[in-house]
């Protein structure tokens, strides 16, 4: 059965890792304190904050101290989808200022726009909050490549290593798992995404496979027919 639809990852697969290393955790780094100290009553804000605290388990813990365990949670690389949600709050104010760009291979630019235009429907599934996502394919460096999605999905829909969240995202997709082809540079979520019943395609853009799923270095390699 040919697939209809496709899902990707980001980081090391759309766009390098080393972007979101050198260039989007550092900014977080950076500006999350001051943006905790002067947004922090703002409904939104307060949210993530106390979301913070709970999974923490420091319930208590005043502004400083969230400010500390995220600052934690950044060097950690922790998926956690309070931290998730602050980055993208605070990465807009970078993304608009025009001190960031997303970064984006143009090999992925290229096939997504091709598959696009030949039917597929496409989606994004990241850790990053889905308004990080927006921003990153929204402020890239070669423009604004929102257009190019049907629908975004982050860690809201549940963890990228759990099979129970590819379930889901293909029911909110509306189309059976197995017309959704998955791509990912971390075997772990693969192995979930096929678990569900997902197609894979593993990206292993400094070459070397992802064991058991068909690897690629680059999106000019796929052929979604061929899944
Ligand atoms: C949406 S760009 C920010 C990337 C990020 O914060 C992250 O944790 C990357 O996770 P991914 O699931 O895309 O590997
Ligand atoms: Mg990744």
């Amino acid at each position: 059965m040919p697939i209809k639809a496709i899902l990707t990852d980001i980081e090391g697969t759309t766009s390098s890792v080393r972007f979101v290393f050198d260039v989007l955790f550092p900014y977080a780094k950076a500006h999350l304190p001051q943006f905790v100290r002067e947004r922090a009553a703002e409904p939104e804000v307060a949210a993530q904050l106390n979301a913070v605290r709970a999974e923490s388990g420091e319930t208590g813990a005043e502004p400083e101290r969230v400010i500390e365990i995220l600052l934690g949670w950044i060097a950690e690389d922790r998926k956690a989808t309070p931290l998730k949600a602050l980055q993208g709050m605070v990465w807009e104010q970078g993304y608009r200022s025009g001190e960031i760009q997303g970064h984006v291979y143009a090999d992925a630019v290229q096939a997504m726009r091709y598959w696009q235009a030949v039917g597929y429907a496409l989606y994004v599934y990241s850790s990053g909050s889905i308004q990080a996502q927006k921003l990153i394919f929204g402020y890239s460096e070669v423009g604004d490549l929102t257009s190019l999605f049907s629908g975004y999905f982050d860690t809201t829909s549940g963890g990228k290593r759990e099979a129970a969240s590819y379930a889901r995202i293909a029911d909110a997709i509306g189309l059976p798992a197995g017309d959704i082809l998955f791509l990912s540079d971390v075997v772990q979520e693969l192995d979930a995404a096929r678990e569900a019943g997902l197609k894979t395609c593993g990206l292993a853009r400094e070459g070397g496979s992802l064991a058991g799923h068909p690897t690629v270095a680059s999106f000019t390699e796929i052929l979604p027919e061929n899944f």
